[in-house]
């Protein structure tokens, strides 16, 4: 028998792995920023507002004010690969896949903006992969993160005539892998600087108050984190919510005023991101560049921003436990 040429190909069934980060314009200027914000903020499950009152004010002001503003931020942090956060998911996707071999197929997109997540299944499909392990790179469950790439997996299968069998990896937030990791990483942090800080602070994306009482675990599942690696530590480890966006009442406390406080009371502080699975916007010009003025301009004595897990060894190590852990029966 003959396939009909737009049959998929035979192969021998391979597994994929798909890491899923947020997204983030193509380059640093108003108009790719405009076009990422209108994506992201369209989002139901990020901002919980009817669409018939939410689309006029995101049209009318924050896409004709924010894109200028986030551009000339993007623009302090830009790499030669690009995007931070492109440039470290994509160097994630490559150092998992040396670690597996051929086994496993390895590849990355983003929820919003590209690479895609439909055209990345699409690949992994065409790649022979019967059964993909899709990773949202998100340690701490949240609706606006962690469910809206389910939804979008959801959407693009709902397109194929042949799925692929598809699982998710859970969040990650209380893990031994993940805590090991954090503590490696900060640890090594610590004793890289010259001054011992007087507050370590972990500093967690925030979320509008009001969906923590709706029942979404993020806020509890970010406050574990920083206790069980305050035990792993042996020493406190404050916690912050960072990113506040509108003018709900956003989870407390909010990091740029406890970093005001701390600077008005003279101490040291080691700061640190432990939600981001990769350094981004958020963690190297709002805490690392503006986070660090803002500190230093109330009368804070020294500053240091601890990187976030990227594409270091401790960081590859738990992705390469988590991910191989889900795939067990599979392999
Ligand atoms: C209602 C607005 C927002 C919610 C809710 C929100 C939740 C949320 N976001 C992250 C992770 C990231 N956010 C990033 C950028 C970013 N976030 C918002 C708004 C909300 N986030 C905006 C408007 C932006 C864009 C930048 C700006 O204009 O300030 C990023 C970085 C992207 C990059 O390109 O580097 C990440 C990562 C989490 C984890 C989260 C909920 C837990
Ligand atoms: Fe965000
Ligand atoms: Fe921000």
């Amino acid at each position: 028998m003959t396939l009909p040429p737009d049959h998929p190909p035979v192969a021998a069934p391979r597994i994929g792995v798909l890491l899923v980060n947020l997204g983030t314009p193509d380059a640093p200027d108003a108009p790719s920023v405009r076009r990422y914000l209108a994506e992201f903020l369209s989002d139901r499950r990020v901002v919980e507002i009817p669409q018939i009152l939410w689309q006029p004010i995101l049209r009318g002001i924050i896409l004709t004010t924010r894109p200028k503003k986030s551009a000339h931020a993007y623009a302090q942090v830009w790499t030669d690969d690009g995007s931070p956060l492109a440039a470290i998911t994509r160097a994630q996707s490559q150092a998992l896949q040396a670690a597996f071999g051929e086994a496993v197929q390895v590849a990355h997109a983003m929820r919003y903006g590209k690479p895609a997540i439909g055209p990345a299944i699409d690949a992994l499909m065409a790649a022979g992969c019967r059964h993909i392990l899709v990773a949202p790179l998100y340690p701490q469950y949240c609706a606006a993160t962690t469910a809206t790439v389910v939804d979008a997996v959801g959407k693009h299968l709902q397109t194929l005539r042949w799925q692929p069998a598809i699982r998710f990896l859970p969040p990650y937030h209380d893990d031994g892998a993940y805590l090991d990791a954090l503590k490696q990483s900060v640890e090594g942090g610590l004793a890289a600087l010259d001054f011992t800080p007087d507050v370590l602070l972990a500093s967690f994306h925030g979320m509008p108050e009001r969906t923590l009482h709706l029942g979404d675990p993020y806020h509890c599942q970010s406050r574990k984190t920083a206790r069980l690696l305050s035990d792993a530590l042996g020493r406190p480890v404050e916690v912050a919510f960072q990113s506040r966006f509108g003018r709900a009442k956003w989870l407390e406390p909010a990091t740029d005023t406890l970093l005001e406080t701390l600077g008005k009371q003279g101490k040291s502080v080691a700061i640190f991101a432990p939600g981001f699975a990769a350094d981004c916007l958020e963690t190297l010009e709002e805490l690392a560049i503006r986070g660090k003025q803002q500190f230093e301009a109330a009368g804070g004595r020294r500053f240091a921003y601890l990187p976030c897990l990227n594409a270091d060894a401790p960081g590859m190590a738990m992705l390469e436990a988590l991910v191989r852990r889900e795939l067990a029966g599979w392999l």
